[in-house]
């Protein structure tokens, strides 16, 4: 199906008509249309053309206001203060362009004009290392974004840039070959939780040694040389902690309720066998230049404290390859071999220096350029309830799994609470729990501007009311309720009828789902669409105070548009949840 324009779309587009034939002197001025108290729309265009054109604002906005032909969309138009122009739309036009939308499976929702392909790197933790709640947040907004993207049109490559190399393996593998069975499991599916645990016993031991006994440190480094030559012994060692780290990855994102496909997941040790080719490229070019020993890349704007600059390291001057080399590596290959023109890094704001370096360094190798970008999606730090980095009572990280457990617990305790008035089973208590606490946790995360640090505070996150996912959550169920209660039927619209204030607002309001999207889509800014799902729940609700649904005393009519109005409402709901990642479950 077609998408459906916006009414604000088609009101600036007429107005824009009306201006060019009106003041043709003014080409083709913007009459910055917006959304108003006073009435359903404002343009304050005129305001700056005037100063332009050196007229009279109020006789130009009438002008213009003569130049509209008759038609059904716009009900009045007012010229007023010092020119402005109020606009109401008819209601026949409000319920005409939500039934058009209604039609839609997309709701009317446009593609993106000149859909490209995007590689996106998110939900990136580290092998044999425990993930905290920075991972969550980039799996989280890159899951969404991922969502939002598709859903424009966007062909969309998943990059899962998981930390599965460097020389601290050497000093894992060694102790694994000393102590061959700590990896073991008690039975073939082993559980994410026990697979971590292995890892974070064995991680422990292995320090403690390097630590103490310098022959296990020298047999450690030896054991690195071993692996970044290939080593066939070693290498499949490596392999295995890099399974069993994915047996607990893939856990935790299962109860996130997210899907990561494993081909995705192309970890710092995929580029390996580009490193080399990478900086001989560099040097090459004069892109990098060698200092003290070091292949480096200087800029004029990045220096340290001490006024002296702070180059990107390429090639380490023992030789070794770093995390720069890695992404550089990686940026060739999404462009080169994947096709990519924009790559997103969804990462958090404590890299954003190596991101600016990174891709600076690939803009003057040719790599990035006019057609192919690079943007980092930077997130704040999460915080605990008393303002500081997120961490236990003993002053460690939190465990990310302890986190979503306890989530998942606290929603758990509210669903049930109201789960016998609406005639839940125990099966149905635990699910909605599950999606009821992991929603809570994603909401939290995405309703606030990512750049932002976040408090991450539990009770906030599962309350009833106020900005949270449940209360998203009550408001698609609730209406979910009604239409069974009304027999199920897919309601229809009647243009014909008037429409009460509340009505309009919503309606208005569902109206603007597509231009969200497209926002969202173009600015990497999931907030804007958990704040428009929220607004459309409060529209919602002040439509629910004011206006019955199910009442002898409507008429029919009036019982089936306010029936199909709760119901796009809910669909709208449903759709936008689910790009946020977050389910709506039908009874709750
Ligand atoms: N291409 C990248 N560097 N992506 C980000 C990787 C994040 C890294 N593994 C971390 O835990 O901090």
């Amino acid at each position: 199906m077609a998408s459906v324009p916006s009414l604000a779309s088609t009101v600036q587009q007429r107005l824009a008509d009306a201006l060019t034939a009106a003041l043709p002197e003014a080409g083709s001025a913007d009459p910055l249309l917006r959304r108003s108290d006073r009435a359903d729309f404002q343009a304050n265009g005129i305001l700056a053309l005037a100063k332009k054109l050196k007229g009279n604002p109020r006789e130009l906005a009438t002008k213009v206001v003569g130049a509209i032909p008759a038609n059904d969309v716009l009900k009045a138009i007012e010229v007023s203060g010092p020119g402005f122009l109020n606009i109401t739309i008819t209601d026949k036009a409000i319920t005409e362009t939500l039934a058009a939308r209604a039609a839609d499976e997309r709701l009317g929702v446009p593609y993106k004009d000149q859909p490209g392909t995007t590689v996106i790197d998110y939900a990136q933790p580290n092998v044999a290392k425990e993930m905290h709640v920075g991972h969550l947040r980039s799996a989280v907004i890159g899951d969404a974004m991922v969502k939002i993207l598709e859903f424009a049109g966007e062909k969309v490559i998943r990059r899962h840039h998981i930390g599965d190399w460097g020389t601290q393996f050497g000093m894992l593998i060694q102790y694994l070959i000393e102590h061959p069975h700590e990896l073991d499991h008690k039975d073939a599916d082993v559980s994410g939780e026990e697979a971590m645990s292995n890892l974070n016993r064995l991680y422990k031991a292995a320090r403690a040694l390097f630590d103490s006994d310098e022959e296990f440190k020298a047999r450690s480094r030896d054991r690195v040389v071993a692996l970044q030559s290939g080593d066939e012994e070693t290498l499949a060692l490596w392999q295995r902690f890099v399974d069993e780290s994915k047996i607990y990855f893939y856990s935790v994102f299962n109860k996130l309720d997210m899907e990561i496909d494993d081909p995705d997941v192309v970890g710092e040790s995929g580029y390996n066998d580009m490193l080399d080719e990478t900086c001989r490229i560099l040097e090459e070019s004069g892109v990098a230049v060698r200092s003290e020993g070091a292949l480096c890349v200087f800029f004029d704007d990045v220096k340290g404290p001490d006024g002296n600059p702070v180059p990107l390291i390429v090639k380490k001057s023992n030789g070794g390859y770093g995390y720069a080399a890695t992404d550089l590596s990686a940026i060739r290959d999404r462009v080169q071999n994947l096709g990519a023109d924009t790559l997103v890094y969804v990462v958090d704001a404590r890299q954003s220096l190596h991101f600016k370096m990174v891709f600076e360094t690939a803009r003057r190798a040719g790599w990035l350029n006019d057609r192919v970008h690079a943007v980092q999606l930077a997130f704040g730090t999460v915080l605990g309830k008393d303002g500081k980095p997120f961490k236990t009572r003993e002053g460690e990280t939190v465990r990310l799994v302890d986190l979503l457990d306890e989530a998942i617990d606290r929603a758990t305790a509210v669903v049930r609470d109201k789960a016998e008035k609406v005639g839940l089973t125990e099966q149905e208590i635990v699910e909605n729990g599950r999606y009821v606490g992991i929603g809570a946790v994603k909401y939290a995360d995405l309703s606030t501007s990512a750049s932002r640090d976040y408090k991450f505070d539990l009770d906030q996150m599962v309350s009833l009311n106020g900005d949270t996912s449940v209360y998203l959550q009550y408001a698609y169920a609730r209406i979910k309720s009604i239409i069974r209660k009304a027999g199920d039927t897919q309601p229809a619209a009647h243009p014909e009828l008037s429409l009460a204030p509340a009505e309009r607002a919503l309606g208005l309001h569902l109206d603007q789902f597509g231009e969200v999207l497209t926002d969202v889509a173009a600015s990497y800014e999931p907030h804007k669409l958990a704040a428009y799902l929220y607004q459309l729940a409060s529209h919602l609700t002040t439509f629910y105070d004011q206006c019955q649904v199910i009442s002898d005393q409507n008429a029919p009519e009036v019982v089936e548009n306010r029936l199909f109005l709760v119901d796009l409402t809910a669909r709208t709901l449903h759709q936008g949840m689910a790009l946020l990642g977050i389910r709506t479950p039908e009874r709750l």
